[in-house]
Protein backbone atom coordinates (compact mmCIF):
# COMPACT_ATOMS: atom_id res chain seq x y z
CA UNK A 1 0.00 0.00 0.00
CA UNK A 2 2.96 2.39 1.14
CA UNK A 3 4.06 1.93 -2.54
CA UNK A 4 0.70 2.21 -4.21
CA UNK A 5 0.80 5.87 -2.13
CA UNK A 6 4.55 6.87 -3.08
CA UNK A 7 4.81 5.30 -6.85
CA UNK A 8 8.31 6.15 -8.22
CA UNK A 9 10.99 6.71 -5.92
CA UNK A 10 13.29 8.42 -8.56
CA UNK A 11 16.12 10.78 -7.87
CA UNK A 12 14.38 14.48 -7.84
CA UNK A 13 15.80 16.06 -10.82
CA UNK A 14 13.16 17.35 -12.17
CA UNK A 15 13.69 19.96 -9.45
CA UNK A 16 14.86 23.58 -9.87
CA UNK A 17 17.27 24.49 -6.72
CA UNK A 18 16.05 28.15 -5.52
CA UNK A 19 19.47 29.71 -4.97
CA UNK A 20 19.98 30.84 -1.15
CA UNK A 21 22.41 32.88 0.16
CA UNK A 22 21.23 35.95 -1.75
CA UNK A 23 20.15 37.90 0.61
CA UNK A 24 16.56 37.47 1.19
CA UNK A 25 15.04 34.01 0.47
CA UNK A 26 12.18 34.08 -2.09
CA UNK A 27 9.06 33.72 -0.90
CA UNK A 28 5.43 31.96 -1.71
CA UNK A 29 2.87 34.07 -2.54
CA UNK A 30 -0.50 33.17 -0.58
CA UNK A 31 -3.05 33.85 -3.85
CA UNK A 32 -0.81 30.46 -5.54
CA UNK A 33 -1.25 28.66 -2.38
CA UNK A 34 -4.06 26.39 -2.23
CA UNK A 35 -3.60 24.66 0.92
CA UNK A 36 -1.10 23.40 3.12
CA UNK A 37 -1.63 19.35 3.57
CA UNK A 38 1.14 18.21 5.44
CA UNK A 39 4.38 18.71 7.71
CA UNK A 40 7.74 17.14 7.98
CA UNK A 41 11.67 17.73 9.77
CA UNK A 42 13.36 17.31 6.83
CA UNK A 43 17.08 15.99 6.70
CA UNK A 44 18.54 18.98 7.50
CA UNK A 45 16.73 19.32 10.84
CA UNK A 46 14.44 22.17 9.36
CA UNK A 47 10.54 22.31 10.01
CA UNK A 48 9.02 22.31 6.53
CA UNK A 49 4.87 21.77 5.17
CA UNK A 50 3.70 20.46 2.02
CA UNK A 51 1.93 23.28 -0.28
CA UNK A 52 -1.03 22.30 -2.69
CA UNK A 53 -0.06 24.96 -5.68
CA UNK A 54 -3.12 26.10 -7.50
CA UNK A 55 -3.41 24.93 -10.69
CA UNK A 56 -5.08 25.50 -14.02
CA UNK A 57 -3.25 22.58 -15.69
CA UNK A 58 -3.52 19.33 -13.98
CA UNK A 59 -6.68 18.95 -11.31
CA UNK A 60 -5.53 15.28 -10.51
CA UNK A 61 -1.61 15.99 -10.19
CA UNK A 62 -1.06 19.51 -9.19
CA UNK A 63 2.37 20.57 -8.42
CA UNK A 64 3.06 19.67 -4.37
CA UNK A 65 6.29 20.97 -3.01
CA UNK A 66 7.72 21.22 0.62
CA UNK A 67 8.84 24.35 2.25
CA UNK A 68 10.50 25.89 5.15
CA UNK A 69 8.57 28.93 6.85
CA UNK A 70 10.92 31.74 5.61
CA UNK A 71 9.60 31.17 2.70
CA UNK A 72 6.22 30.81 4.03
CA UNK A 73 6.10 33.99 5.80
CA UNK A 74 3.84 35.14 3.51
CA UNK A 75 1.31 32.66 4.02
CA UNK A 76 1.10 32.03 7.95
CA UNK A 77 -2.81 31.84 7.52
CA UNK A 78 -2.73 28.86 5.86
CA UNK A 79 -0.57 27.41 8.19
CA UNK A 80 -2.81 28.06 10.98
CA UNK A 81 -5.29 26.70 8.95
CA UNK A 82 -3.33 23.63 8.82
CA UNK A 83 -2.43 23.10 12.53
CA UNK A 84 -6.01 23.85 13.46
CA UNK A 85 -7.18 21.29 11.76
CA UNK A 86 -4.57 19.37 12.28
CA UNK A 87 -5.24 20.03 16.04
CA UNK A 88 -8.72 19.54 15.65
CA UNK A 89 -8.44 16.43 13.62
CA UNK A 90 -6.62 14.55 16.62
CA UNK A 91 -9.08 16.09 19.22
CA UNK A 92 -11.79 14.80 17.52
CA UNK A 93 -10.01 11.26 17.23
CA UNK A 94 -9.31 11.15 21.36
CA UNK A 95 -13.09 12.39 21.52
CA UNK A 96 -15.52 10.59 18.82
CA UNK A 97 -18.40 9.41 20.03
CA UNK A 98 -18.86 5.42 19.13
CA UNK A 99 -22.44 5.91 17.63
CA UNK A 100 -22.78 8.19 15.26
CA UNK A 101 -19.45 9.21 14.59
CA UNK A 102 -20.01 12.58 15.26
CA UNK A 103 -17.49 14.68 17.36
CA UNK A 104 -18.96 14.78 21.03
CA UNK A 105 -18.43 18.73 20.74
CA UNK A 106 -20.82 19.38 17.40
CA UNK A 107 -17.98 20.32 15.89
CA UNK A 108 -18.44 19.80 11.67
CA UNK A 109 -14.79 18.95 10.33
CA UNK A 110 -13.71 20.77 7.51
CA UNK A 111 -13.04 19.09 4.47
CA UNK A 112 -8.99 19.62 5.43
CA UNK A 113 -9.58 17.95 8.55
CA UNK A 114 -11.60 15.07 7.16
CA UNK A 115 -8.90 14.50 4.52
CA UNK A 116 -6.70 14.79 7.79
CA UNK A 117 -8.58 12.21 9.79
CA UNK A 118 -9.31 9.46 6.84
CA UNK A 119 -5.95 9.64 6.57
CA UNK A 120 -4.60 9.24 9.59
CA UNK A 121 -7.22 6.29 10.10
CA UNK A 122 -5.72 4.54 7.25
CA UNK A 123 -2.33 5.29 7.98
CA UNK A 124 -3.06 3.66 11.36
CA UNK A 125 -4.45 0.42 9.67
CA UNK A 126 -1.64 0.42 7.24
CA UNK A 127 1.24 0.09 9.78
CA UNK A 128 -1.00 -2.29 12.03
CA UNK A 129 -1.00 -5.19 9.41
CA UNK A 130 2.08 -4.31 8.13
CA UNK A 131 3.55 -4.95 11.51
CA UNK A 132 1.96 -8.14 11.91
CA UNK A 133 2.70 -9.19 8.82
CA UNK A 134 6.59 -9.41 9.53
CA UNK A 135 6.44 -10.11 13.06
CA UNK A 136 4.65 -9.17 16.34
CA UNK A 137 8.14 -7.74 17.81
CA UNK A 138 10.47 -6.71 15.05
CA UNK A 139 13.99 -7.14 15.91
CA UNK A 140 15.73 -4.33 16.31
CA UNK A 141 18.43 -4.77 13.12
CA UNK A 142 15.75 -4.91 10.56
CA UNK A 143 15.81 -0.97 8.64
CA UNK A 144 13.69 -0.29 6.88
CA UNK A 145 14.56 1.75 3.51
CA UNK A 146 13.79 5.89 4.20
CA UNK A 147 12.17 6.91 1.02
CA UNK A 148 14.05 9.97 -0.80
CA UNK A 149 13.21 13.04 0.66
CA UNK A 150 11.49 15.14 -2.33
CA UNK A 151 10.96 19.07 -2.39
CA UNK A 152 8.36 18.85 -5.29
CA UNK A 153 5.84 16.19 -6.68
CA UNK A 154 4.42 17.27 -10.42
CA UNK A 155 6.15 20.13 -11.31
CA UNK A 156 9.18 22.22 -11.17
CA UNK A 157 10.08 25.02 -8.71
CA UNK A 158 11.55 28.09 -10.24
CA UNK A 159 11.64 32.14 -8.78
CA UNK A 160 10.21 34.83 -10.67
CA UNK A 161 10.20 38.69 -9.31
CA UNK A 162 11.08 37.68 -5.92
CA UNK A 163 8.57 35.07 -5.39
CA UNK A 164 8.95 31.28 -5.62
CA UNK A 165 6.85 29.70 -8.56
CA UNK A 166 5.63 25.90 -8.94
CA UNK A 167 5.22 24.75 -12.78
CA UNK A 168 3.29 21.92 -13.79
CA UNK A 169 5.56 19.34 -15.36
CA UNK A 170 4.81 15.71 -16.53
CA UNK A 171 8.67 14.73 -17.47
CA UNK A 172 9.35 10.91 -16.18
CA UNK A 173 12.22 12.30 -13.95
CA UNK A 174 9.41 14.67 -11.97
CA UNK A 175 8.06 12.47 -9.10
CA UNK A 176 4.10 12.03 -9.60
CA UNK A 177 1.61 12.04 -6.79
CA UNK A 178 -2.22 12.15 -7.28
CA UNK A 179 -3.81 14.78 -5.08
CA UNK A 180 -6.02 12.02 -4.06
CA UNK A 181 -3.44 10.04 -2.21
CA UNK A 182 -2.51 13.16 -0.30
CA UNK A 183 -1.62 12.94 2.30
CA UNK A 184 0.06 9.67 2.14
CA UNK A 185 0.02 6.85 5.26
CA UNK A 186 3.78 8.01 4.94
CA UNK A 187 3.33 11.86 5.25
CA UNK A 188 0.78 11.50 7.98
CA UNK A 189 3.05 9.02 9.93
CA UNK A 190 5.90 11.25 10.01
CA UNK A 191 3.62 14.50 10.66
CA UNK A 192 2.25 13.22 13.24
CA UNK A 193 6.20 12.63 14.91
CA UNK A 194 7.19 16.17 13.25
CA UNK A 195 7.66 19.07 15.79
CA UNK A 196 5.32 22.16 14.39
CA UNK A 197 6.66 24.21 17.29
CA UNK A 198 8.41 26.18 14.72
CA UNK A 199 5.50 27.17 12.88
CA UNK A 200 3.72 28.19 15.94
CA UNK A 201 6.12 30.28 17.33
CA UNK A 202 6.57 31.83 14.11
CA UNK A 203 2.28 32.19 13.95
CA UNK A 204 2.32 33.81 17.93
CA UNK A 205 5.07 36.27 17.27
CA UNK A 206 3.11 37.45 14.29
CA UNK A 207 -0.11 38.07 15.99
CA UNK A 208 2.43 39.53 19.07
CA UNK A 209 3.82 41.83 16.43
CA UNK A 210 0.22 42.70 15.48
CA UNK A 211 -0.98 43.38 18.89
CA UNK A 212 2.02 45.73 19.68
CA UNK A 213 1.09 47.73 16.58
CA UNK A 214 -2.25 48.52 18.73
CA UNK A 215 -2.65 52.20 20.38
CA UNK A 216 -3.11 51.48 23.89
CA UNK A 217 -1.12 49.68 26.96
CA UNK A 218 0.59 46.43 25.86
CA UNK A 219 -2.15 43.46 25.17
CA UNK A 220 -0.34 40.05 26.53
CA UNK A 221 -1.75 36.77 25.25
CA UNK A 222 -1.71 33.18 27.09
CA UNK A 223 -2.37 29.75 26.22
CA UNK A 224 -1.65 27.02 28.59
CA UNK A 225 -4.28 25.05 27.45
CA UNK A 226 -2.46 24.26 23.77
CA UNK A 227 -0.60 25.45 20.98
CA UNK A 228 -2.67 27.56 19.27
CA UNK A 229 -3.04 31.20 18.33
CA UNK A 230 -5.70 33.43 17.88
CA UNK A 231 -6.46 33.44 14.17
CA UNK A 232 -4.21 35.25 11.86
CA UNK A 233 -7.07 36.03 9.72
CA UNK A 234 -8.56 38.37 11.83
CA UNK A 235 -7.48 41.95 11.36
CA UNK A 236 -7.32 44.57 14.05
CA UNK A 237 -8.53 47.90 14.01
CA UNK A 238 -9.55 50.86 16.08
CA UNK A 239 -12.27 52.59 14.23
CA UNK A 240 -15.87 51.14 12.89
CA UNK A 241 -15.51 50.12 9.09
CA UNK A 242 -18.60 51.01 7.12
CA UNK A 243 -19.93 48.75 4.70
CA UNK A 244 -21.59 49.44 1.77
CA UNK A 245 -24.64 50.93 2.60
CA UNK A 246 -23.56 52.85 5.82
CA UNK A 247 -23.99 56.39 6.32
CA UNK A 248 -21.82 58.16 8.98
CA UNK A 249 -22.30 61.75 9.65
CA UNK A 250 -19.45 63.59 8.76
CA UNK A 251 -17.57 64.38 12.05
CA UNK A 252 -17.73 67.98 10.43
CA UNK A 253 -21.03 68.33 10.93
CA UNK A 254 -21.54 66.80 14.86
CA UNK A 255 -22.60 69.61 16.88
CA UNK A 256 -20.71 71.13 19.53
CA UNK A 257 -21.23 72.42 22.70
CA UNK A 258 -20.32 76.55 21.64
CA UNK A 259 -21.55 77.82 25.00
CA UNK A 260 -18.96 76.18 27.19
CA UNK A 261 -15.43 76.56 27.57
CA UNK A 262 -12.51 74.86 29.13
CA UNK A 263 -11.88 77.50 31.73
CA UNK A 264 -14.87 77.96 33.56
CA UNK A 265 -13.80 77.06 37.33
CA UNK A 266 -12.27 73.52 37.55
CA UNK A 267 -10.74 73.66 33.78
CA UNK A 268 -12.85 70.24 33.26
CA UNK A 269 -15.10 71.95 30.43
CA UNK A 270 -18.95 72.26 30.38
CA UNK A 271 -19.41 72.40 34.29
CA UNK A 272 -22.88 74.40 33.93
CA UNK A 273 -24.75 71.63 32.84
CA UNK A 274 -28.04 73.24 32.00
CA UNK A 275 -26.33 75.16 28.93
CA UNK A 276 -24.06 72.25 27.43
CA UNK A 277 -26.01 71.42 24.22
CA UNK A 278 -23.88 68.18 24.14
CA UNK A 279 -25.62 67.11 27.17
CA UNK A 280 -29.30 68.02 26.01
CA UNK A 281 -30.37 64.45 25.48
CA UNK A 282 -28.49 63.41 28.85
CA UNK A 283 -30.03 62.30 32.10
CA UNK A 284 -31.77 64.76 34.17
CA UNK A 285 -30.55 65.44 37.55
CA UNK A 286 -33.54 65.61 39.59
CA UNK A 287 -31.62 66.47 43.08
CA UNK A 288 -30.97 69.87 41.73
CA UNK A 289 -34.63 70.71 40.00
CA UNK A 290 -36.68 73.29 41.43
CA UNK A 291 -40.13 72.78 42.62
CA UNK A 292 -40.95 74.38 38.98
CA UNK A 293 -38.24 72.61 36.83
CA UNK A 294 -39.83 69.47 38.30
CA UNK A 295 -43.22 70.29 37.29
CA UNK A 296 -41.69 70.87 33.97
CA UNK A 297 -40.22 67.95 33.61
CA UNK A 298 -43.19 65.89 34.76
CA UNK A 299 -44.89 67.48 31.23
CA UNK A 300 -41.62 66.74 29.34
CA UNK A 301 -42.00 63.10 30.89
CA UNK A 302 -45.13 62.62 29.64
CA UNK A 303 -45.68 64.20 26.59
CA UNK A 304 -42.00 64.87 25.08
CA UNK A 305 -39.82 68.29 24.65
CA UNK A 306 -36.83 69.16 25.00
CA UNK A 307 -34.85 69.24 28.56
CA UNK A 308 -32.20 72.49 27.32
CA UNK A 309 -31.98 74.49 30.33
CA UNK A 310 -32.69 71.50 32.72
CA UNK A 311 -29.55 70.61 35.32
CA UNK A 312 -28.42 67.03 33.79
CA UNK A 313 -26.09 64.40 35.26
CA UNK A 314 -22.29 63.64 33.95
CA UNK A 315 -22.08 60.05 32.87
CA UNK A 316 -18.49 59.84 34.19
CA UNK A 317 -16.64 61.36 38.10
CA UNK A 318 -14.48 64.11 37.44
CA UNK A 319 -11.04 64.80 38.24
CA UNK A 320 -10.24 65.66 41.35
CA UNK A 321 -12.53 63.05 43.10
CA UNK A 322 -11.10 60.18 44.64
CA UNK A 323 -8.39 58.62 42.45
CA UNK A 324 -9.96 55.25 42.08
CA UNK A 325 -13.59 57.07 40.94
CA UNK A 326 -11.94 59.48 38.66
CA UNK A 327 -13.08 58.86 34.84
CA UNK A 328 -15.62 55.93 36.10
CA UNK A 329 -19.40 55.67 35.01
CA UNK A 330 -21.24 57.12 37.91
CA UNK A 331 -23.67 54.79 39.55
CA UNK A 332 -26.84 56.77 38.25
CA UNK A 333 -25.66 55.78 34.36
CA UNK A 334 -24.04 52.56 35.57
CA UNK A 335 -27.41 51.32 36.75
CA UNK A 336 -29.46 53.20 34.21
CA UNK A 337 -28.21 52.13 30.92
CA UNK A 338 -29.01 56.03 29.78
CA UNK A 339 -26.92 56.55 26.95
CA UNK A 340 -23.81 58.37 27.24
CA UNK A 341 -23.36 61.74 25.16
CA UNK A 342 -19.54 62.86 25.31
CA UNK A 343 -18.47 65.69 24.05
CA UNK A 344 -16.85 66.12 20.36
CA UNK A 345 -13.85 68.04 18.40
CA UNK A 346 -16.36 70.69 17.86
CA UNK A 347 -16.99 71.27 21.37
CA UNK A 348 -15.70 74.55 22.76
CA UNK A 349 -14.93 72.19 26.13
CA UNK A 350 -11.38 71.89 25.53
CA UNK A 351 -9.29 68.52 25.96
CA UNK A 352 -9.78 68.00 29.39
CA UNK A 353 -13.72 68.03 29.72
CA UNK A 354 -14.51 65.81 31.78
CA UNK A 355 -17.71 64.64 29.45
CA UNK A 356 -14.48 62.70 27.77
CA UNK A 357 -13.60 59.32 28.03
CA UNK A 358 -15.04 56.70 25.98
CA UNK A 359 -13.02 58.64 22.75
CA UNK A 360 -9.33 58.53 23.97
CA UNK A 361 -9.43 54.61 23.60
CA UNK A 362 -8.44 51.77 26.45
CA UNK A 363 -6.06 52.63 28.86
CA UNK A 364 -6.21 49.53 30.94
CA UNK A 365 -3.77 46.24 30.25
CA UNK A 366 -5.44 43.44 28.45
CA UNK A 367 -4.71 39.83 28.66
CA UNK A 368 -6.28 37.53 25.31
CA UNK A 369 -6.13 34.06 26.68
CA UNK A 370 -7.24 30.40 26.04
CA UNK A 371 -10.31 29.18 28.60
CA UNK A 372 -10.72 25.52 29.26
CA UNK A 373 -13.85 25.36 27.34
CA UNK A 374 -14.85 28.57 26.00
CA UNK A 375 -12.05 29.38 23.32
CA UNK A 376 -10.58 32.38 23.80
CA UNK A 377 -11.16 34.77 26.48
CA UNK A 378 -10.38 38.38 27.64
CA UNK A 379 -9.17 39.32 31.37
CA UNK A 380 -7.35 42.58 32.51
CA UNK A 381 -4.21 42.18 34.37
CA UNK A 382 -4.69 45.23 36.56
CA UNK A 383 -7.58 45.45 38.73
CA UNK A 384 -10.47 47.65 37.67
CA UNK A 385 -13.19 50.09 39.94
CA UNK A 386 -16.54 50.02 39.33
CA UNK A 387 -17.49 51.94 36.56
CA UNK A 388 -14.20 52.18 35.08
CA UNK A 389 -13.88 51.53 30.86
CA UNK A 390 -12.44 49.22 29.55
CA UNK A 391 -12.62 48.87 25.45
CA UNK A 392 -14.97 49.42 22.95
CA UNK A 393 -16.42 46.95 20.57
CA UNK A 394 -14.94 47.09 17.41
CA UNK A 395 -15.57 45.41 13.60
CA UNK A 396 -17.20 46.11 9.94
CA UNK A 397 -20.32 47.83 10.32
CA UNK A 398 -22.77 46.76 7.97
CA UNK A 399 -26.82 46.59 7.42
CA UNK A 400 -29.08 44.45 8.88
CA UNK A 401 -29.60 43.19 5.38
CA UNK A 402 -26.12 42.25 5.00
CA UNK A 403 -26.01 40.68 8.51
CA UNK A 404 -28.85 38.39 7.89
CA UNK A 405 -27.11 37.10 4.70
CA UNK A 406 -23.18 36.54 6.90
CA UNK A 407 -25.34 35.03 8.65
CA UNK A 408 -27.58 32.71 6.94
CA UNK A 409 -24.32 31.74 5.00
CA UNK A 410 -22.20 30.90 8.25
CA UNK A 411 -24.88 29.36 10.26
CA UNK A 412 -24.68 29.13 14.41
CA UNK A 413 -21.95 30.14 15.39
CA UNK A 414 -21.65 33.34 13.06
CA UNK A 415 -24.70 35.24 15.21
CA UNK A 416 -22.52 35.47 18.26
CA UNK A 417 -19.78 38.37 16.69
CA UNK A 418 -22.45 40.40 15.53
CA UNK A 419 -24.14 43.15 17.53
CA UNK A 420 -27.11 44.88 16.73
CA UNK A 421 -26.97 49.15 16.56
CA UNK A 422 -30.52 49.24 18.20
CA UNK A 423 -30.40 51.20 21.33
CA UNK A 424 -32.56 54.21 19.49
CA UNK A 425 -34.54 51.99 17.45
CA UNK A 426 -37.78 52.36 19.85
CA UNK A 427 -37.46 55.85 20.83
CA UNK A 428 -36.48 56.74 17.17
CA UNK A 429 -39.07 54.57 15.71
CA UNK A 430 -36.01 52.80 13.40
CA UNK A 431 -37.56 49.71 11.93
CA UNK A 432 -35.38 46.54 11.61
CA UNK A 433 -34.58 46.60 8.51
CA UNK A 434 -33.20 51.00 9.11
CA UNK A 435 -30.35 49.52 11.76
CA UNK A 436 -27.08 48.73 11.42
CA UNK A 437 -25.12 45.97 12.71
CA UNK A 438 -21.34 45.58 13.63
CA UNK A 439 -19.52 42.43 13.07
CA UNK A 440 -16.52 41.70 14.79
CA UNK A 441 -15.31 38.37 13.20
CA UNK A 442 -13.43 39.35 10.75
CA UNK A 443 -12.38 42.73 11.99
CA UNK A 444 -12.29 44.25 15.50
CA UNK A 445 -10.68 45.07 18.95
CA UNK A 446 -9.91 42.47 22.21
CA UNK A 447 -13.15 43.01 23.42
CA UNK A 448 -14.01 40.45 20.62
CA UNK A 449 -12.91 37.75 22.60
CA UNK A 450 -15.22 38.56 25.68
CA UNK A 451 -17.17 35.38 26.38
CA UNK A 452 -20.95 35.67 27.93
CA UNK A 453 -21.66 35.32 31.28
CA UNK A 454 -25.61 34.89 32.60
CA UNK A 455 -23.71 36.89 35.95
CA UNK A 456 -21.71 39.04 34.32
CA UNK A 457 -18.79 41.19 35.52
CA UNK A 458 -18.56 43.78 32.51
CA UNK A 459 -21.81 46.02 30.86
CA UNK A 460 -22.10 47.37 27.42
CA UNK A 461 -23.15 50.60 27.10
CA UNK A 462 -23.99 53.29 24.21
CA UNK A 463 -21.70 56.04 24.04
CA UNK A 464 -22.58 59.15 21.27
CA UNK A 465 -20.74 61.70 19.92
CA UNK A 466 -23.06 62.93 17.37
CA UNK A 467 -26.37 63.52 19.09
CA UNK A 468 -28.42 63.56 15.87
CA UNK A 469 -26.88 59.91 14.75
CA UNK A 470 -28.79 57.47 16.08
CA UNK A 471 -27.36 54.90 13.79
CA UNK A 472 -24.04 54.67 14.38
CA UNK A 473 -22.45 54.82 18.04
CA UNK A 474 -19.75 53.09 20.10
CA UNK A 475 -20.46 50.14 22.02
CA UNK A 476 -18.11 50.79 25.07
CA UNK A 477 -17.80 48.41 28.15
CA UNK A 478 -17.27 49.17 31.43
CA UNK A 479 -16.53 47.20 34.53
CA UNK A 480 -20.08 46.29 36.76
CA UNK A 481 -18.04 45.97 39.90
CA UNK A 482 -14.50 46.08 41.33
CA UNK A 483 -12.86 43.40 38.96
CA UNK A 484 -9.85 41.96 40.74
CA UNK A 485 -6.59 41.45 38.31
CA UNK A 486 -6.91 38.37 35.84
CA UNK A 487 -10.59 37.54 36.39
CA UNK A 488 -12.36 36.99 33.49
CA UNK A 489 -14.33 39.64 31.70
CA UNK A 490 -17.69 39.27 31.04
CA UNK A 491 -21.17 40.46 29.99
CA UNK A 492 -24.51 39.71 28.58
CA UNK A 493 -24.74 38.92 25.71
CA UNK A 494 -28.64 39.53 25.91
CA UNK A 495 -28.00 42.60 27.91
CA UNK A 496 -30.76 41.66 30.56
CA UNK A 497 -30.65 43.89 33.15
CA UNK A 498 -30.42 42.75 36.96
CA UNK A 499 -33.90 43.23 38.07
CA UNK A 500 -35.52 41.04 34.85
CA UNK A 501 -34.51 38.03 36.41
CA UNK A 502 -35.52 39.48 40.03
CA UNK A 503 -38.92 39.57 38.08
CA UNK A 504 -38.88 36.08 38.19
CA UNK A 505 -38.58 35.71 34.23
CA UNK A 506 -38.73 31.59 33.59
CA UNK A 507 -35.71 30.57 31.93
CA UNK A 508 -35.81 27.32 29.63
CA UNK A 509 -34.04 24.47 31.05
CA UNK A 510 -35.36 22.30 27.94
CA UNK A 511 -32.96 23.21 24.94
CA UNK A 512 -34.65 25.81 22.93
CA UNK A 513 -33.95 24.63 19.16
CA UNK A 514 -31.34 22.10 18.13
CA UNK A 515 -29.16 25.29 17.10
CA UNK A 516 -29.10 26.29 20.43
CA UNK A 517 -25.40 26.64 22.91
CA UNK A 518 -25.40 25.67 25.97
CA UNK A 519 -23.85 28.13 27.98
CA UNK A 520 -21.00 27.17 30.05
CA UNK A 521 -20.42 30.40 32.42
CA UNK A 522 -20.68 28.25 35.18
CA UNK A 523 -22.38 31.20 37.15
CA UNK A 524 -25.19 30.38 39.82
CA UNK A 525 -28.03 31.91 37.76
CA UNK A 526 -26.89 30.47 34.46
CA UNK A 527 -29.70 30.63 32.17
CA UNK A 528 -28.08 27.25 30.36
CA UNK A 529 -28.37 28.33 26.89
CA UNK A 530 -26.40 31.03 24.82
CA UNK A 531 -29.12 33.53 23.65
CA UNK A 532 -32.06 32.87 25.50
C1 LIG B 1 -17.81 36.73 20.78
S1 LIG B 1 -17.20 35.12 20.82
C2 LIG B 1 -16.26 35.16 22.27
C3 LIG B 1 -14.85 34.75 21.99
C4 LIG B 1 -14.69 33.31 21.68
N1 LIG B 1 -14.53 32.54 22.91
C5 LIG B 1 -13.51 33.07 20.75
O1 LIG B 1 -12.65 32.24 21.05
O2 LIG B 1 -13.47 33.71 19.69
C6 LIG B 1 -18.63 34.19 21.19
C7 LIG B 1 -18.42 32.70 21.17
O3 LIG B 1 -17.69 32.28 22.30
C8 LIG B 1 -18.24 31.11 22.88
N2 LIG B 1 -18.82 31.45 24.18
C9 LIG B 1 -18.86 32.66 24.74
N3 LIG B 1 -19.41 32.62 25.95
C10 LIG B 1 -19.75 31.35 26.18
C11 LIG B 1 -20.40 30.68 27.26
N4 LIG B 1 -20.79 31.30 28.36
N5 LIG B 1 -20.61 29.35 27.13
C12 LIG B 1 -20.22 28.69 26.02
N6 LIG B 1 -19.59 29.27 24.98
C13 LIG B 1 -19.36 30.59 25.04
C14 LIG B 1 -19.34 30.66 21.93
O4 LIG B 1 -18.76 29.78 21.02
C15 LIG B 1 -19.73 31.93 21.23
O5 LIG B 1 -20.25 31.69 19.95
Amino acid sequence: MLTKLCPVFMPPTGMVIIPTGSGTEPRLKIEYVEQILSNRVNNAGEEQYLVLWSSKSSASFPPLSWHNLNELSRCLELVQDYLEAKLHASLSRKRKSPDTGNDLDGHRPSPAERRLKQASRSSSVVSSSSTSSLSPHPPNHITHPQPPEYKIYNGVLTHKGGYVVAKYASSPDVPRLNIRDVPTAQMISTANRSSTRSAEDVIRAEILRRLRALPGPKIRLTNTFDSSSPSLRFQWITEYVLREGVFKADAATQEGCLKCSPHMGRNIGCEYTKRCDCLEYAAVDENRLSPEQKELYAIIRAEGGSTIGLPKKFPYYAEGTKEEKTGCLVPFYLKSRNPIYECNDNCKCGRYCRNKNVQFGRRVQLEIFKTSSRGWGLRCRQDLHQGEFIDTYRGEVITDEEATRREDSAGKSKASYLYSLDKFAESEGLSQEDLYVVDGEFMGGPTKYMNHSCEPNCRQYTVSYNKHDCKIYDIAFFAKEYIPAFEELTFDYLDKDDDDEEDGAQEPEEQPDEDSVPCLCGAKKCRKWLWT
